[in-house]
């Protein structure tokens, strides 16, 4: 709703309330709209000024009401209404002007904005664009390019750069209402003609066609099948090529298209579903709103190889202290070089002070026997980490969280090698670790509720989007990774290529197919995961090659691996690089030559295959494997899971997530579809669809968010 009152006698006062975020709900609009024409309708008020409550304007429409039928008065006639106003209307702009609200700010007559607030129109994010007159009024306003910039990439500006760019009339460090209401008393009677921003003409610069020519090349090498950014371009040409009114109905007509889309649905759901994964909750009973986390003030890293010191980074920018100990003198002295470069690099894109005296680096594990938390990040190796968790536990103070950074090995096996095993816990980071988003917090059958919450909330800090998980081997990510990668080795021998498969993947949305990522994180990684589980065998022949405990196995990495060719590092992989480090993967025609050679050797012959099948043998045996670990309560909804995908494995956002996705598909389908590949490939079990799947899928394909319902059901029921 909005409030109203009458302020130094003249200025009405329109106050948008709707906690968090003020967002324009059907109460808020006409509240606004009722506000307005009292205001108009008072002699004794000269001129309105609109602010929101709890110090934020507005965040826009209410992303919440997308689902439902609209109710309340539209948005276009309620700008409309203010924009006609005989009264100044200010807005006075506190913490945020986005999407809807600021287009109703742009349809005031001027904006006063305090030095804190941020403004934009993420409308893309969400697989949309600004629908109430943003495309049209804000070219009209600061210029083509700028406005091309702002609608494309949703990003938020200062006020500071909403002022240099035009968007606001004056920025306040002091309180914006009240320098809003002295405003408005100082421009009340003055002519609003030149106020009125759909009256202006849209500039038209010289090279107009090139900049909607570059704007558009622009999107589409960024968008990777994302059909907003594309869509944003067409709007604002329109505000440029079309008188208001009709650029308006463009507007409306670009707006309806993308907001009845596949993918604007997929990005709405992610934007509560990154926001769900806060409300954490583990299959022991720990949960966000109970577990208390415990205040860590110094922390510690054990291993300074590229995970430890992008760790190290994380931690020192975020505010910790950091004791980093790498016990090699020589990996001690490069990772202190290391570390500096990357809190240079952060401190200059951030423009935040250099963070170096935080950190103190020691090759003694002894060293941090007075932190309050400590991050083991040594070499994926299950021997040499117990050895690690065995010296901390005797050397640390009592009571010290001891995490591990492993990817996939056992925590509580790692638990037991201490005196405080519910002191343990897994934070699994993402490489580069001091830049991508995501956080995999492990939690073992012992790990203590209140080590959880210190682990989600240490994540949090270090600006991390933490997702908690439970203990088994890969956790989430990397356990759906294995099917993933399997399908697509099996795929190479039966006929396809990597440069095949790669593109299928890449035209799907994800930023690279798969043997290009593991080209870039080297073919090594997954060879020493598969020794340690015991499935790379000398056998390079014949049946038993290919096939382990009884399933369908594919040696294709490992005798990559026996040749040496581990990737970029190598330069050479399922690809060709110009030189060991490269990043440009190119065919390979030794690796084609390779691959016949296989498939000879284990009489198997190659057949065409099409872009679906290899869509659908990649992803819906990732997506099976999800549905195994909601069911195992590994994860504990979809919502987890897709979070992990879109922000640590690439998935395209604007696809939703993988269970996201098998939702819209249509859960039948892809168990028919397994069941169709499974019959073909019998000795692969990962194609068996799993019961929770089936059970969702035969009970009429529910809603995503009505998964939680029956996975909450007891394991015996599914
Ligand atoms: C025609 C028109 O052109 C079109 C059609 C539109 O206008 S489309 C809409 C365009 N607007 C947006 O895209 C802005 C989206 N929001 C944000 O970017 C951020 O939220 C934020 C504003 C920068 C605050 O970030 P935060 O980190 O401080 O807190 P939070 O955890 O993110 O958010 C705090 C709580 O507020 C909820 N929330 C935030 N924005 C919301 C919105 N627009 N509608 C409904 N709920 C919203 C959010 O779900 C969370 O709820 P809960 O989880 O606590 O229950």
């Amino acid at each position: 709703m909005a409030l109203y009152s009458r302020v130094s006698g003249s200025v009405g006062m329109i106050t948008l309330q709707n906690p968090p975020v003020n967002a324009l709900s059907a109460a808020v609009r006409q509240g606004i709209v009722d506000m307005m024409h009292r205001a108009l309708s008072e002699p004794e008020v000269k001129s309105v000024v609109i602010c929101g409550q709890n110090g934020k304007f507005c965040g826009g429409a209410d992303i919440r009401e997308f689902g439902a039928k609209m109710t309340g008065p539209p948005l276009v006639p309620m700008v409309h209404l203010i924009e006609a106003a005989s009264k100044p209307v200010v807005a006075a702009i506190e913490g945020i002007a986005l999407g809807g609200g600021l287009e109703l700010a742009l349809s005031c007559h001027y904006r006063i904005a305090h030095s804190k607030a941020r403004l934009g129109f993420p409308e893309v994010a969400l697989g949309l664009l600004p629908g109430a007159g943003g495309t049209q009024r804000l070219p009209r306003l600061i210029g083509v390019p700028a406005a091309l910039d702002l609608i494309t990439t949703g990003r938020h500006v200062t006020a500071a750069e909403a002022r240099q760019l035009g968007i606001v009339d004056e920025v306040t460090d002091l309180n914006a209402v009240d320098a809003a209401v002295k405003f408005a008393q100082s421009v009340t009677g003055k002519s609003l003609d030149a106020r009125r921003i759909s009256t202006y003409p849209c500039p038209r610069p010289p090279d107009l066609d090139a900049i909607f020519e570059r704007a558009m090349q622009q999107v589409r090498r960024s968008a990777r099948g994302a059909i907003a950014p594309g869509t944003c371009v067409q709007a604002v040409h329109a505000a440029v090529t079309l008188p208001y009114a009709k650029g308006m109905e463009r507007e409306r007509e670009l707006f309806s298209l993308l907001f009845t889309s596949g993918q604007a649905r997929a990005l709405q759901y992610y934007f509560f579903a990154q926001r769900a994964v806060s409300r954490w909750s583990t299959a022991n009973g720990a949960r966000w709103d109970t577990s208390k986390p415990r205040p860590v003030r110094k922390a510690a890293v054990i291993g300074l190889g590229t995970m430890g010191r992008g760790i190290t980074v994380s931690l020192a920018q975020a505010g910790f202290s950091v004791v980093a100990v790498e016990t090699q003198e020589k990996q001690l002295s490069e990772a202190k070089q290391a570390v500096s470069g990357m809190l240079e690099r952060g401190a200059k894109r951030r423009g935040v002070p250099l963070a170096h005296d935080k950190i103190k680096y020691s090759c003694s594990v002894q060293a941090v026997a007075d932190v309050d938390l400590v991050i083991e990040a040594v070499f994926e190796d299950m021997a040499l980490k117990k050895t690690v968790f065995q010296q901390l536990s005797a050397i640390c103070k009592p009571g010290v969280l001891l995490c591990t950074n492993t990817s996939g090995l056992d925590i509580d096996e790692l638990a037991s090698q201490t005196q405080s095993p519910e002191l343990v816990v897994g934070m699994h980071f993402f490489a580069p670790a001091h830049v991508m988003q995501l956080l995999e917090v492990v939690y073992g059958p012992r790990s203590s509720p209140e080590v959880v919450a210190t682990a989600m909330q240490m994540g949090k800090k270090m600006g991390k989007v933490s997702v908690a998980v439970g203990n088994c081997r890969g956790f989430v990510g990397n356990r759906m990774l294995k099917p993933y990668l399997e399908q697509a080795f099996f795929l190479l021998e039966e006929g396809a290529t990597p440069e095949q498969v790669d593109q299928v993947l890449e035209e799907f949305g994800f930023a690279m197919g798969v043997f290009k990522v593991s080209d870039l994180s080297g073919l090594d990684v997954g060879w020493k995961v598969r020794k340690a589980d015991g499935l790379v065998s000398p056998a390079s022949t014949g049946t038993s090659a290919r096939i382990r405990g009884g399933s369908r196995y594919s040696p294709l990495g490992d005798l990559l691996c026996e040749r040496g060719r581990f990737g970029q590092k190598t330069g050479r992989g399922w690809y060709q690089y110009d030189k060991p480090g490269g990043r440009v993967a190119k065919p390979d025609p030794w690796l084609h030559g390779f691959l016949e050679e296989y498939r000879a050797q284990h009489g198997l012959v190659a057949r065409h295959i099409d872009h679906q099948e290899v869509l659908e043998r990649c992803l819906y045996a990732l997506i099976n494997e999800g549905f195994q670990i909601l069911q195992d309560g590994i994860a504990a909804g979809p919502e987890d899971i897709d979070v992990i995908y879109v922000l640590g494995y690439g998935w395209p956002r604007h696809r939703g997530g993988p269970m996201f996705y098998a939702g819209q598909v249509g859960l039948d389908k892809v168990v028919e579809r397994l069941e169709h590949y499974q019959q073909i490939h019998p000795d692969v079990p990962g194609l068996q669809p799993c019961s929770l799947l089936r059970k969702l899928a035969a009970s009429g394909n529910p809603a995503i968010h009505k998964w939680r319902e029956v996975i909450q059901k007891p394991r015996s029921q599914l």
